[in-house]
């Protein structure tokens, strides 16, 4: 008999929303940003952070310009208790940053909670209790009654401690846990508990944290859920409404856009979507998908390599590659047609020269995050000729012709056959130099030429060449400098060329500018052949590029 694991398992029930609003709005403005990366984050590594640690990702908080940092667990041990108290008692927190802890809704807990931030200017207290059944049922063993119960006693304990310590500006705020797999009306009931003991006010709004703690649900489920809560709690101008997402379903941010567009005020996350289980809402690309769609985050990831850096060495884990705007791979595009695309993105940009970004393929701008155009493209067998190109342009300054980029473009894709891996840079000039006859001993080598004019204007072509190993002296008349050398080859060496395509251009600046030229040419058996010229002189690079057309024959 065929098992069904799925069997196992419920569809989550529709929130009765029929009139909901969301589906319809946009995110115009930034919320606010809590990082929880010291606390939620924390708690889901393998070996939390030190004091040393959780010092590095704070100052990094508060150089990107989080202004809200959930610092950690007070009540959890010794390491969290004296980082808190020592950040506290150091009064090198900003002015415009305000630290939260969390605590469970236990006096011993609060008690400790409280103490840790003795003499703060100013603080959150986040308490939380779980409240949907299935912690209900199987964690406390509690009803509805009980549960609730739980979350009055806890701020009581949390409006009597801090009017202990006026001394500090408190703030505070409340988490049903497990939100997102409760029944709306009984999250409602037990906030607006909450609410009567603390009694918030417009100056002073109680945050509500509606946490998706675990991801059960698609994120439009999510939105409805927030939208409802925000439309049926009372005093809503006495309520900032913040986000928790997880990212079981891997949906963590897809459901915080949505309930951002459902009204929420406030994101809590980590960066990098450290966290536990599959993570917390990942805030680096929440923030930057706003800012792709031009809304300003107000927090700066122009260092972003920088961050990745640190919150590695804090957490010990690695980023993926394709991780959202990160990612060591996510602006590098190895197939042909990508890469074709973006090249000419790029030259378009540049000539468009306005203040939009508009590039296939790249939703931002490389640059704004402070990374390099350098790792755009790279090139492996799934490469096309406009891949290759831009390597060469971008490594060495080379312009190739169209006809050329495809040639090469078959030297690159045999070698990258061949050796079945990615080719850099060097590999490219490597083929590009043996393509085209650049380097060792070949048939036809350069010594010196003179160039003169007959009296009738033509072009007199006189070259002292290497033939075979064989140094001797040809000349050419035609009315140029190329036709003189093409007619040199083909009354004094038999070579016959016929020119297609001519095409030259300056490399780089300065005293020890450059100058490259390109040939393409049929022979008289009607094969094409390429030949490249590199050289200080423009005329000298020309009749190097036909002498290479002729090694090629
Ligand atoms: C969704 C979240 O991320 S919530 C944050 C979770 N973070 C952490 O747990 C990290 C820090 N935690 C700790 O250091 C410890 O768990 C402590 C100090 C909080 C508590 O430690 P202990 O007292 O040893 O209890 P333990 O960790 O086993 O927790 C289970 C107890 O807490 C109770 N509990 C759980 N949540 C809550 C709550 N919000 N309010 C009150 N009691 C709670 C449970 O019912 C259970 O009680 P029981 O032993 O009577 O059955
Ligand atoms: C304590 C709460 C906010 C939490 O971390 C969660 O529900 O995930």
């Amino acid at each position: 008999m065929l098992r069904d694991p799925s069997v196992k398992y419920r569809p989550f029930p529709q929130i009765d929303l029929p009139d909901r609003q969301w589906p319809s709005k946009t995110i115009t403005r930034a919320p606010r940003w809590l990082s929880t990366d010291m606390r939620d984050g924390n708690q889901a590594l393998i070996d939390p952070m030190d004091s040393e640690k959780k010092q590095r990702f704070f100052d990094m908080l508060v150089r990107l310009g989080v202004k809200e940092i959930e610092v950690g667990f007070p009540s959890a041990g010794a390491v969290e208790f004296d980082f808190i108290s020592g950040l506290v008692r150091s009064g090198t927190i900003p002015d415009d940053v305000t630290i939260q802890i969390l605590t469970q809704s236990r006096r011993d807990l609060i008690e400790t909670s409280f103490k840790s931030l003795e003499g703060a200017p100013r603080a959150i207290v986040h308490l939380y209790n779980a409240v949907s059944p299935a912690w209900r049922k199987i964690v406390f063993g509690m009803d509805r009654q009980q549960i609730k119960q739980i979350a009055i006693e806890g701020a009581m304990i949390v409006r009597d401690e801090a009017a202990k310590r006026p001394e500090t500006d408190w703030s505070f705020e409340y988490s049903p846990e497990t939100f997102s797999t409760a029944e709306l009306d009984f999250s409602l009931e037990v906030c607006e508990s909450v609410m009567d003991v603390l009694r918030p006010t417009p100056e002073k709004p109680i945050i509500f944290n509606l946490p998706a703690t675990v991801e059960c649900a698609t994120p439009n489920i999510y939105a409805d859920q927030i939208e409802w809560f925000g439309r049926n709690i009372p005093n809503r101008d006495s309520v900032v409404i913040s986000l928790h997402a997880h990212n079981d379903r891997g949906t963590g941010v897809a459901a915080t856009e949505l309930g951002l567009m459902a009204g929420a005020d406030r994101v809590e996350g980590c960066l990098l979507g450290n966290g536990e289980r599959t993570g917390n809402v990942d805030l680096v690309t929440v923030a930057l998908n706003l800012y792709t769609q031009g809304v300003d985050p107000g927090l700066d990831f122009s260092d972003i390599d920088s961050v990745v850096k640190t919150v590695e060495y804090c957490t010990g884990i690695a980023t993926h590659p394709r991780q959202p705007y990160v990612g060591d791979l996510v602006f590098t595009a190895f197939s042909g047609s990508h890469q074709d695309a973006i090249k000419k993105g790029f030259v378009v940009q540049e000539q468009r020269n306005d203040q939009f970004w508009e590039v296939p393929y790249l939703p931002i701008d490389p640059a704004d995050l402070g990374r390099s155009y350098e790792a755009v493209i790279r090139v492996n067998s799934q490469s096309g000729k406009g891949g290759v190109a831009w390597v060469l342009e971008q490594d060495k300054g080379l312009k190739l012709p169209k006809r050329m980029q495809g040639d090469l473009s078959r030297h690159v894709q045999a070698l990258a056959d061949e050796n079945s891996r990615e080719l850099h840079a060097a590999d490219i000039w490597g083929a590009f130099q043996t393509a085209y006859h650049l380097e060792g001993p070949q048939r036809f080598m350069l010594g010196d030429y003179e160039e003169t004019r007959a009296s009738n204007g033509d072009r007199i072509f006189v070259g002292r060449i290497t033939v075979d190993g064989v140094e001797r002296w040809v000349s050419g008349r035609g009315n140029g400098l190329i036709s003189s050398v093409i007619a040199a080859l083909k009354e004094q060496c038999g070579i016959e060329l016929d020119v297609v395509d001519f095409s030259e251009h300056a490399l780089s600046g300065g005293s020890d500018a450059q100058a490259a030229a390109y040939v393409e040419c049929r022979t008289a058996a009607g094969k094409t052949v390429f030949g490249v010229g590199i050289d200080a002189d423009v005329a000298t690079a020309s009749v190097r590029a036909v002498l290479g057309a002729a090694n090629g024959v």
